[in-house]
């Protein structure tokens, strides 16, 4: 592992055996690029994205916790994407490479845990082997009273073809293209296939409940002002996602996985 910089925020680059590479902005635990072993970006990452810890960075796979998007009173998309997490721990091996982040309710920042205040600790582990990535996030929760909340890995895919490019595995709606403003909740199957263009990545999830389909479209993207105008056409989310808050006892914890795994190159 070394450290590195994303912008101007401090980061962190793992690089496995093959290798393949994962750098992670220590803002929001933010997986900002992940290379495949042939160099190849797989996510989208907007040219216009803040790099300055000043807001949510727009691309890569932002973390989502305690609240998904606007469902309930608190942050839009919660507080884990915008707060500085720590390095716990990292490690290599023959096969793999893995760095695990860690957060807790005294790390973010006191604006943003006043309008959900609990006890918690998060640990992300990014774990790099062969061409694929795994992500392990944990919830705990280190108060003495339950509460409720919901999660999600927002991964942005970079694609290589926007008209082409196809989700497969989804319940009703196998195959998927895009075209138009998209934003959808599916109950989970395990597995989905993604068609970029670039190659198929085998989708996996555990752990959660739902994926999550988005992409803003032309008049979307032009609404927001972290991304170029024409960018929508690089990328699609695809999010294993918790989307309603759920309950987690005093001194429970949660784990969702999350697999990406590169199975084909055209
Ligand atoms: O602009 P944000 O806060 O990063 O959210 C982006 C999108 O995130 C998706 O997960 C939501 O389903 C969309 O409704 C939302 O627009």
């Amino acid at each position: 592992m070394k450290m590195v910089t994303f912008g101007q925020l401090p980061a962190v680059c793992i690089t496995a055996p093959d290798g393949a590479t994962a750098t992670i902005a220590l803002y929001g635990a933010h997986l900002a690029s992940w290379t495949t072993a042939d160099g190849r970006e797989r996510l989208f990452m907007s040219d216009k994205s803040p790099r300055d810890g000043s807001a949510a960075i727009r691309g890569g796979v932002p973390v989502i916790f305690p609240q998904f998007s606007t469902r309930g009173t608190g942050q839009r998309h919660g507080v884990a994407r915008l707060s500085h997490w720590r390095v716990a721990d990292s490690g290599l091996d023959a096969g793999s490479a893995w760095v695990e982040l860690a957060l807790t309710h005294e790390d973010v920042p006191p604006t943003l845990a006043a309008g959900w205040p609990h006890a918690f600790a998060l640990r992300l582990r990014f774990t790099l082997r062969g061409d694929a990535i795994d992500m392990r996030f944990n919830v705990r929760n280190t108060g003495d009273a339950p509460f409720d909340f919901a999660a999600a890995l927002h991964t942005y895919y970079a694609v290589e073809d926007f008209t082409r490019t196809v989700v497969e595995g989804l319940p009703d709606e196998s195959p998927l293209y895009f075209g138009p403003k998209l934003d959808n909740i599916y109950a989970a199957p395990p597995t989905l296939a993604l068609h970029t263009g670039a190659g198929t990545l085998a989708l996996q999830q555990q752990g959660f409940t739902e994926w999550v389909v988005w992409n803003p479209g032309a008049e979307g993207a032009a609404a927001l002002n972290d991304m170029a105008d024409d960018e929508w056409q690089r990328f699609v989310c695809i999010e294993p996602a918790r989307v309603d808050k759920k309950e987690l006892a005093a001194g429970a914890e949660w784990t969702g996985q999350h697999s990406i795994a590169l199975t084909a190159i055209p």
